[in-house]
């Protein structure tokens, strides 16, 4: 599709299963979105979910050339639909968060002077010295994570000064572990980027900073002064300060595009590249949230985030600057065991149908007749444990449950427990609360009936299934006009609401009203057992 007369903005989001772009006309309105699938688009790098799980179950890496070539290949079918580079004039974008690309000695050089004649994955070939860059599944740094906590003091410590405790997903646990593991490697780089700064790095033709809302996620910097913390840098490895730049707000024009994108594409000699950040900082954009409502992310991961003034950071969950207000932050609590556990339970019990998952949701009640279950495919992260646990209604454990029992005792479950745990950061419902989802679930109206039936709240949606592109999108517009004053609302004031998608089915209040005291309950009893 050709872009319409007039500037466009794009939207990049690299997340764990793929590659998503998105072009909005500079009336706000959607012009191309296209994306390419990690496994079955680039099934040489042989990835499950765009991911390598190690033999020790706990250390996931993705291969970096893949997303450097995945990019290739969506500007390549960019260009095959038509799609007039010559009218972006900023784009920006997203990765997945904590995530880390160890750039080797001299990259730098290369990045400034590729040749448009060639791919880039041919021309970055050789640039990483860590070639499987690790990524937020990855739970293999509890040793550095109790290092660092230990370093500043305690965990609440290391909480108030970075946003968070030490988590083994947050990029200077998982430095550490390079630092400790590989010296050599450590010392070949010359820069570490996150998935974020390293994707803008390639359209900047420069080492990208890390913007303050990405660089949230570091368990490295200090979410007031928006500095690298000394203590934690200290503690993580040497000479840790010079490899990472100085971090950058989220809304920073990082330059203009890189010659390589005008020689090969047409983008214009004069396009900016606004500061890349996280695809759940990128999303709390995309889905224009306010204070007051909650955004519910269904992607490989499953998010919860809130829009916050006056953070109170605690060991769970975690603070993030926000991504479009420097003077706001974000709340955000992860589960590990999203999108990934719906599909082996579909897979199991729907026959690998969708269709079928969700006739199960309506042909089963409100409550599931008191069956619960708590489904840790892999070690969750909120809260940490692991284990398949199902329940009857006296809270005994059974064996298992029938395969439309088992569905909604999964979805109820993994709502349960986003709204126990939202509410133990302080989160409280009340009427008039709007809950947005978004991410590859949210397409699925049955899934969201259960969110509102546990939130007791009307769920939102955008027409645009990745909010975070969108977002990037928005920021890149945005990102032109900040640094002159004009507010993020009122640059993507014209931009299409959120739409109603489902309400809470009525008497589903007092059923959730006693199961949220039951799951926190057995959660808690979980949580013991496991630290035994
Ligand atoms: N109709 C559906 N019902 C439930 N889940 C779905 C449906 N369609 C897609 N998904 C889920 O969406 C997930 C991908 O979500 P997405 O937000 O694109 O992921 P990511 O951004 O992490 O790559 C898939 O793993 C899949 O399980
Ligand atoms: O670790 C987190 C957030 O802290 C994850 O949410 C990642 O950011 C991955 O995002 P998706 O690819 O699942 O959207």
């Amino acid at each position: 599709m050709a872009a319409s007369r007039g500037s466009c903005y794009l939207g990049f989001d690299f997340s764990t299963q793929q590659l998503k772009v998105v072009a909005i006309h500079e009336d706000l309105n959607l012009i191309h979105q296209n994306n390419v699938q990690f496994d079955s688009e680039l099934k040489e790098f042989r990835t499950q979910g765009g991911v390598h799980i190690h033999a020790d179950g706990l250390t996931v890496t993705s291969p970096v050339l893949m997303w450097v070539k995945a990019l290739d290949m969506i500007l390549d079918k960019m260009k095959a639909a038509g799609f007039d580079f010559s009218c972006v004039r900023a784009l920006s974008g997203s990765g997945q968060q904590h995530g880390s690309v160890y750039w080797k000695k001299e990259a730098c050089q290369v990045l400034s002077r590729l040749d448009p004649e060639k791919p880039l994955h041919k021309l970055l070939q050789g640039q990483f010295a860590v070639e499987d860059s690790p990524i937020w599944m990855d739970s293999s740094t509890s040793a550095q994570c109790s290092n660092l906590e230990k370093a500043v003091g305690c965990a609440q410590t290391l909480a108030d000064i970075t946003g968070s405790r030490a988590y083994e997903r947050f990029t200077g646990n998982q430095v550490a572990k390079i630092h400790q593991s590989k010296p050599d490697v450590y010392s070949e780089t010359e820069r570490i980027s996150l998935v974020s700064s390293f994707a803008a790095s390639i359209f900047l033709g420069d080492h990208a900073p890390v913007d303050y809302s990405d660089g949230s996620g570091m368990n490295l910097m200090d979410i007031f002064s928006k500095q690298w913390s000394l203590p934690c840098l200290q503690a993580t490895a040497p000479g840790l300060q010079a490899k990472l730049g100085a971090p950058v707000p989220s809304t920073a024009v990082l330059g203009d595009v890189s010659s390589y994108f005008v020689k090969r594409y047409g983008f214009p000699m004069d396009c900016k590249v606004v500061a890349f950040t996280g695809d759940n900082p990128g999303s709390l954009a995309g889905m224009r949230l306010q204070e007051g409502d909650v955004a519910v992310s269904l992607g490989t991961s499953d998010t919860v985030f809130l829009w916050i003034k006056e953070p109170n950071p605690t060991i769970e969950g975690h603070i993030f600057c926000n991504p479009v207000d420097c003077q706001s932050y974000m709340a955000l609590i992860c589960f590990k065991n999203g999108s990934l556990t719906r599909e082996r339970i579909r897979n199991a019990c729907a026959g690998g149908s969708w269709d079928v998952f969700s006739r199960s949701l309506r042909s089963t009640p409100v409550g599931n007749h008191g069956s619960l279950g708590i489904y840790f495919d892999a070690m969750e992260i909120t809260p940490p444990a692991v284990g398949i646990y199902r329940f009857n209604k006296e809270d005994q454990t059974v064996e298992g449950f029938s395969g439309e029992e088992e569905i909604r005792a999964l979805v109820e479950g993994q709502f349960l427990a986003k709204r126990v745990h939202a509410e133990k950061l302080g989160y409280k419902i009340i009427p008039g609360t709007r809950v947005l989802a978004t991410g590859g679930a949210s397409s699925n109206v049955d899934i969201l009936q259960v969110l509102s039936d546990v939130f007791n709240a009307p769920v939102y949606t955008i027409d645009v299934a990745n909010s975070a592109c969108l977002g990037c999108a928005y920021r890149a517009l945005h990102g032109l006009v900040a640094e002159a004053g004009v507010a993020f609302q009122e640059a993507v004031r014209n931009a299409p609401e959120p739409q109603l998608a489902v309400t809470p089915t009525p008497g589903a209040e007092k059923v959730y009203e006693s199961l949220l005291r039951r799951y926190a309950v057995l959660e808690e009893k979980i949580l013991r057992e496991t630290k035994q």
